[in-house]
């Protein structure tokens, strides 16, 4: 099964990335593999007397995978949403290539940074190779440049979420798991060095979970993409990431490699649940066995 779904990625994979080999690259704002990317001394939120996070730094490893972890509410998708200036900051910067990204014009941030968010609402009527076309155009005024480049974008991106099937469809009518994988390959669309996906397996069956992660894994592999990624799932949290950074009520309690991170301690605190965590070859398995006390 699951040799099978590694056969056609790497087809797919095959020509979505050798796009990467064109000499015209770097004309999508790519400048190449592992961009550096970090938050400083953050202040996010939606309320300046209340913010969710309140003075937590982040610094994302090039050309590597970060998971973010942590319970209901603890402000993943705020540090995400502030991570790609989609939240204005009360406090701190965001660092990318050098450059803190609220000084970058939105075409060059959107070519830079790609955000798989939770909030996805698609514009009326519109098929699914329209939608993927709003994602490399995420702005207005975009469409004026479209060239053979951007069109192969998104042919790719929608070969690589495995959604060339559903490319004629109108988006509404789709099913949930199928939007997903749409919203995803609007943003791979966009072809960045940095991608933050907020929960890019909900509503995904368990094939088309080990198809998006392998997505996340080949892309750090092969592009070496900066990804920053929310997940629920804590076994596969570490199992794909190379850090795991482990939030509650807005701040970080713990960072590091997935096994350090990983530990019944932590998932009694952050978490609630008395767990049972054993290393394997595929990193830390965690058999839950009751939830226990948790302070939200
Ligand atoms: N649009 C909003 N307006 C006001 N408060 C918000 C808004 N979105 C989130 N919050 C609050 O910010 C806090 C953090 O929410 P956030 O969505 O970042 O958590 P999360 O860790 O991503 O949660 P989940 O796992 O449930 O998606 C919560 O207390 C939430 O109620």
């Amino acid at each position: 099964m699951v040799k099978h779904v590694n056969t056609n990625l790497n087809t797919r994979l095959g020509t979505a990335v050798s796009k990467r080999t064109t000499p015209t690259a770097d004309a999508t704002g790519g400048s190449g593999a592992g961009a550096t990317f970090a938050g400083e001394d953050l202040v996010i939120g939606y309320s300046k007397d209340d913010p969710v996070i309140d003075g937590e730094s982040l610094v994302v490893p090039p050309g590597e995978v970060t998971a973010l972890v942590g319970p209901n509410g603890s402000g993943k998708s705020t540090l995400l949403k502030g991570l790609a200036d989609q939240l204005a900051l009360d406090g701190g910067s965001v660092v990318l290539d050098g450059r803190e990204i609220h000084q970058l014009g939105a075409k060059e941030l959107a070519r830079k940074l790609g955000l798989l968010s939770q909030e996805n609402v698609s514009p009326g009527s519109i098929s699914v190779e329209e939608l993927v076309y709003h994602g490399r155009y995420p702005h207005r005024g975009f469409f004026d440049s479209v060239g053979e480049e951007d069109e192969c974008a998104v042919r790719d991106a929608i070969s690589l979420a495995g959604v060339d099937h559903l490319h004629e469809r109108e988006v509404s009518s789709l099913s949930g798991g199928q939007k997903q994988l749409v919203w995803i390959a609007m943003v791979l669309a966009q072809d960045t060095d940095v991608l933050l996906l907020d929960e890019p397996t909900t509503f995904l069956d368990m094939h088309h979970q080990l198809e998006v992660m392998e997505i996340v894994r080949t892309l750090r592999e092969d592009r070496e993409i900066t990804v920053v990624l929310v997940l629920h799932d804590i076994e596969q949290a570490a199992r794909y990431a190379d850090h795991v950074v482990a939030l509650k009520g807005g701040e970080i309690q713990a960072r590091g490699a997935p096994e350090e991170v990983v530990t019944e301690e932590l998932l009694a605190a952050v978490f609630g649940i008395d767990a049972e965590v054993e290393l394997t070859d595929r990193g830390p398995r965690v058999t839950p066995i009751r939830a226990c006390h948790h302070d939200p």
